[in-house]
């Protein structure tokens, strides 16, 4: 786990940008950074990834792969985008040849229609975003940070990135995002902080929009039998319990519901239902998979 400890930034002898920031990033965690222009938001992704060094406090857990895509993306002057990426894809230990065909994939995949083999210099802040994207996944990243990935993609791209967050997380990595837009953290992240003033806040675990986020349970005492009495709320992940006449009602954070649903089985408790709050199809495969 990448851990921020009484983490401080000021540039010179200039004001606290940052101050006391404590952070945990977990595997497989989305989380967004929210916060106004200047608030310091790059200044914390720079940190996390190990370009620029905290003042005071410390980083630690922090993995070998990371990918990064910078607010800005300065290409270099006369090299191709495909040109660039394979160059990147070297120095990430692929092949000249798997690192050609992984970066024409990724264009592929965002869709960059022409601009392949034009200078990087020439490219829209669009295009030139893009390539910052595939150089980032060149290799499956354990942490990927983006600092306002949206900004500048078209439309089609959007779905894309957002495909591109859940495979690196679905493959345990992390993904730390920056946005100003609630919108954007609500439909893409799991968890999020605000800075402000320097400080950074946790909002707290998943959002009630988010794809994968909270999951209604409902337990019924199967006829005949006498279930185990459990006690729900200290169960991790369970933040809501209620009886419902003979039914028993756990709201859960989504990556916990598999071990609850697993615990209510053991203790002789039916499922009588889950539902995710978007994903309710994965929900209902897992309740096969765990009453199995
Ligand atoms: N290399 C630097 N040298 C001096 N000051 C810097 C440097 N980088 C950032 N700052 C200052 O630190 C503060 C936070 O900047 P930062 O870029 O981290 O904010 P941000 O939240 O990402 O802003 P934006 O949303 O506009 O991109 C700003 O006042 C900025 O001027």
């Amino acid at each position: 786990m990448l851990r921020c400890e009484a983490v401080g930034k000021r540039y010179g002898g200039g004001r606290w940008v940052l101050r006391d920031v404590n952070m945990d990033v977990a595997m497989g965690d989305v989380l967004a950074v929210v916060g106004s222009n200047g608030s310091g938001k790059s200044t914390l992704l720079r940190i996390l990834v190990g370009l620029s060094q905290p003042t005071t406090g410390s980083v630690s857990g922090r993995p070998s792969r990371i990918g990064y895509v910078p607010d800005r993306f300065t290409g270099h002057d006369r090299i191709s985008a495909i040109g660039y990426l394979t160059h990147m894809g070297r120095i990430r230990g692929l092949s000249g040849s798997a690192a050609r065909a992984r970066g024409h994939h990724l264009l592929e995949r965002l869709s960059l229609v022409g601009g392949w083999e034009a200078p990087l210099r020439t490219l829209s802040k669009g295009k030139a975003q893009k390539v910052a994207l595939a150089q980032a996944l060149l290799v499956q990243p354990e942490l990927l940070v983006l600092d306002e990935p949206w900004s500048g993609l078209d439309a089609s791209a959007h779905g894309v990135l957002a495909e591109f967050i859940d495979e690196v997380a679905a493959q345990g990595g992390a993904v730390v995002f920056t946005d100003h837009r609630e919108a954007i953290t609500e439909t893409h992240a799991r968890g999020s902080y605000t800075i402000s003033d320097g400080r950074v806040t946790s909002r707290g675990g998943r959002h009630a929009g988010s794809r994968t986020s909270m999951v209604e349970l409902v337990l019924t005492v199967p006829p005949g039998v006498m279930p185990i009495a459990v006690n729900w709320s200290v169960l991790p992940g369970v933040t809501e319990t209620a009886q419902r006449g003979g039914e028993v009602v756990l709201r859960v954070a989504r990556e916990h519901s598999d071990a609850v649903l697993l615990t209510a089985l053991q203790h002789r408790w039916s499922v009588a239902s889950v539902a995710g709050t978007a994903d309710e199809r994965s929900c209902r495969a897992d309740v096969r998979e765990t009453a199995r």
